[in-house]
């Protein structure tokens, strides 16, 4: 299977006053035409850097080394116009606040049909085009809803439109970086659920990111645990409590709500989360992890057959 998104060694670094320091180590993941991944980890593992350089979005003065291929041409590489085209054609994105991704004076419809429009569609099928999806994904009353401007929308719905704008598109992957966060736990589970069965039905890739194991779980074929800026085990979704077998996933297993009965105090895992900005010289879980030895200190582990560990290569 060729990949459609590849990250290969990404490292990404900012200048600071002692020198460039990393924010990303080495990122290296693929995802496959119409497949869904899972990019999981804690706060500042560098889930939401990671996304963003996929549509050229890293901050200013950063720089990055090793590459993220698109279709196999090299991000890093493209033009502003063929930057521009990626992400008008290609990527699509739904940030963790809708209301960050509209203009707020707009109305709805405007903002359904400027990809369309822009496209050289007319605003007749560009509002029939955009309606349909509204409808596909549950939306009621649309002549209305297509006058409405964002203040007007709950935040459930405001992010319903925001995939609605991102389906219509027709992009081959759409980046959702935390999009339920946000949202109340009923809502999450709808807005969730549309955005799993209309990429599946127009075979939309979808890296998904996620602090929440399970509902990254639910919704992705595989899943990429991400600690420090690197991705430190890749598995199959369905066999993620089975297979796990870095250390950093089983904690954060052992760290899921339901992991223990109710009443029990729920683990954590040991120790405060790290940026790749303070991780360790070696592996990167080293100073949390439980299993830890001398050679984890300082050589970095390879991730090799889905897993980034010294205890699990031989
Ligand atoms: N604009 C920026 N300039 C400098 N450092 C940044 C910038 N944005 C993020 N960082 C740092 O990069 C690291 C990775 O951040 P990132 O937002 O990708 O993490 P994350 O895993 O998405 O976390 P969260 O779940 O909290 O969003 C963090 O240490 C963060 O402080």
């Amino acid at each position: 299977m060729s990949a459609l998104l590849e990250f290969d060694r990404l490292r990404v670094e900012i200048p600071t006053p002692v020198g460039p320091r990393p924010l990303l180590r080495s990122v290296s993941l693929s995802v496959a035409a119409g497949e869904a991944v899972g990019l999981v980890g804690e706060s500042g593992s560098g889930k939401s850097m990671t996304a963003r350089s996929v549509l050229g979005m890293l901050p200013g003065g950063s720089v990055a080394t090793g590459a993220v291929r698109f279709r196999g041409v090299d991000i890093g590489g493209l033009d502003p116009a063929g930057l521009r085209r990626l992400r008008s054609r290609d990527v699509a994105m739904v940030f963790q606040d809708p209301r960050a991704s509209v203009n707020p004076v707009r109305t709805v419809g405007d903002f359904l049909t400027e990809v369309l429009r822009e496209r050289g569609m007319s605003r007749a099928a560009a509002r029939e085009k955009a309606g349909g999806i509204l409808a596909d994904i549950g939306v009621d009353r649309l002549a209305h809803r297509l006058k409405q401007r964002p203040y007007e929308l709950s935040g459930g719905m405001l992010q319903r439109v925001v995939i609605a704008a991102a389906l219509a598109g027709e992009p081959a992957l759409i980046l959702a970086d935390e999009p339920t966060t946000a949202l109340d736990v009923t809502t999450q589970e709808e807005v969730v659920a549309i955005l799993d069965e209309q990429r599946r039905q127009r075979g939309t890739a979808l890296l998904f990111i996620s602090h929440d194991l399970e509902l990254a779980t639910a919704v992705c074929d595989r899943i990429a645990v991400m600690y420090a800026g690197e991705i430190v085990e890749i598995l199959p979704a369905a066999r993620l409590h089975e297979d796990a077998r870095h250390p950093y996933t089983k904690a954060l297993l052992k760290a899921r709500p339901g992991s223990v009965p109710p009443g029990e105090r729920l683990q954590t895992v040991p120790g405060v989360p790290q940026s790749a900005i303070d991780a360790p010289a070696g592996c990167v879980f080293a100073d949390r992890c439980p299993v830890v030895e001398p050679l984890c200190r300082d050589t970095i582990p390879v991730l090799t057959a889905g897993v980034a560990c010294h205890l699990e290569v031989s």
